[in-house]
């Protein structure tokens, strides 16, 4: 069976999830409750307050993998139709990573139809994120590299823990590659084009000083009070009434989504192409195993 076929079965309402709790929300919700709706996504719903907190938990790094990006964007999508749900704080399970951007693994040693299937799924997933009618958070409480800073700039505002070991941005010229469009398009559309030039070039990665003073998270604040500060953000979005606010965030959005809806198969036969080279297939394997080789 595909993977996509895979996770919808286990996910499908009566069919039984392994390791699914049902209890109390942990946020501070009275009428919460805590669902876990797959093994690499946990749903925290609060229906009195029409927020779910989701949490990722793929450990060790929270990374993107084709399962982890596929498990997401059915659990968001279940979301999007409940109609008890208006706002979605995004954030890890642990602290410490947000997450560790798309997992290497996808992008080293594979055929090209599975680079094509793996980029599909990360377009998929940027593309009902940005596309959201739902008000979106990101309670960031860990490191943010690439993939995981692209998915906290989805959202319509973003928190930060006050750790300096949480840094942020699109790093990949550092590994050798580069972000494509729709990544850049996403950072510009935050900090703007001369600010995003040179966060691009260099694969700069801020600290939590730095990314708030170049407007790339809205707060930084005690570690402790990363998804309460959400959560009460979130309440100030959705005071402003869904259809104003989801029309004003589809007009602010629509250029930036057309662009990668109009290139879509080309920007897949370009990762495909620029991945499958000898020279990218080597620069990322060498990065790999320096990972690697810290813990051996
Ligand atoms: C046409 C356009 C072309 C291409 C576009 C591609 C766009 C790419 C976007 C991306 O997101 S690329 C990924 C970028 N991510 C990073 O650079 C982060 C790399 N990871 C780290 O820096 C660290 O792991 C950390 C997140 C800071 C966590 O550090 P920590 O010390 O806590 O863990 P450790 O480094 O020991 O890692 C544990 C374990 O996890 C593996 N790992 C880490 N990151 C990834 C990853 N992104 N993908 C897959 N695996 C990852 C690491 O190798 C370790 O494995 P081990 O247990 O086997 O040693």
């Amino acid at each position: 069976m595909a993977l996509v076929a895979r996770v919808r079965a286990l996910l499908l309402p009566g069919s039984r999830l392994r390791g699914a709790t049902l209890g109390r929300a942990a946020n501070g919700g009275g009428a919460g409750a805590r669902r876990a709706l797959s093994h690499r996504v946990l749903v925290e719903a609060d229906p009195a307050a029409g927020v779910a907190v989701v949490k990722f938990r793929n450990p060790p790094v929270n990374s993107l993998s084709l399962e982890m990006l596929t498990e997401l964007g059915i659990c968001l999508e279940k979301l999007e139709n409940d109609k008890t749900v208006r706002g979605i704080v995004l954030t890890a399970d642990r602290p410490g990573i947000f997450s560790a951007g798309l997992d290497l693994t996808e992008m080293c040693g594979r055929n090209p139809a599975h680079y094509a299937e793996f980029w599909k799924a990360v377009q998929e997933l940027w593309l009902r994120l940005y596309q959201s009618n739902m008000a979106l958070g990101a309670a960031i409480n860990g490191t943010c590299p690439a993939g995981g800073c692209l998915l906290s700039l989805t959202c319509d505002y973003r928190i930060l823990a006050d750790n300096p070991k949480y840094t942020i941005g699109l790093n990949e010229t550092q590994l050798g590659i580069f972000a494509p469009f729709w990544f850049k398009d996403t950072m510009v559309n935050t900090i703007g084009h001369r600010a995003t030039e040179r966060a691009l070039q260099l694969g700069l990665l801020f600290t939590p000083a730095e990314a708030l003073q170049v407007g790339l998270v809205d707060q930084v604040v005690p570690e402790d009070q990363v998804q309460s500060t959400a959560l009460s953000v979130m309440s100030q979005w959705l005071a402003i009434p869904d259809h104003a606010r989801q029309l004003t965030k589809t007009m602010m959005r629509k250029a930036t989504v057309d662009q990668l809806l109009k290139h879509r198969e080309a920007d897949i036969q370009n990762f495909v192409s620029f991945i499958s080279r000898d020279s990218i297939q080597k620069v990322l394997q060498v990065y790999l195993q320096k990972l690697r080789k810290k813990n051996h």
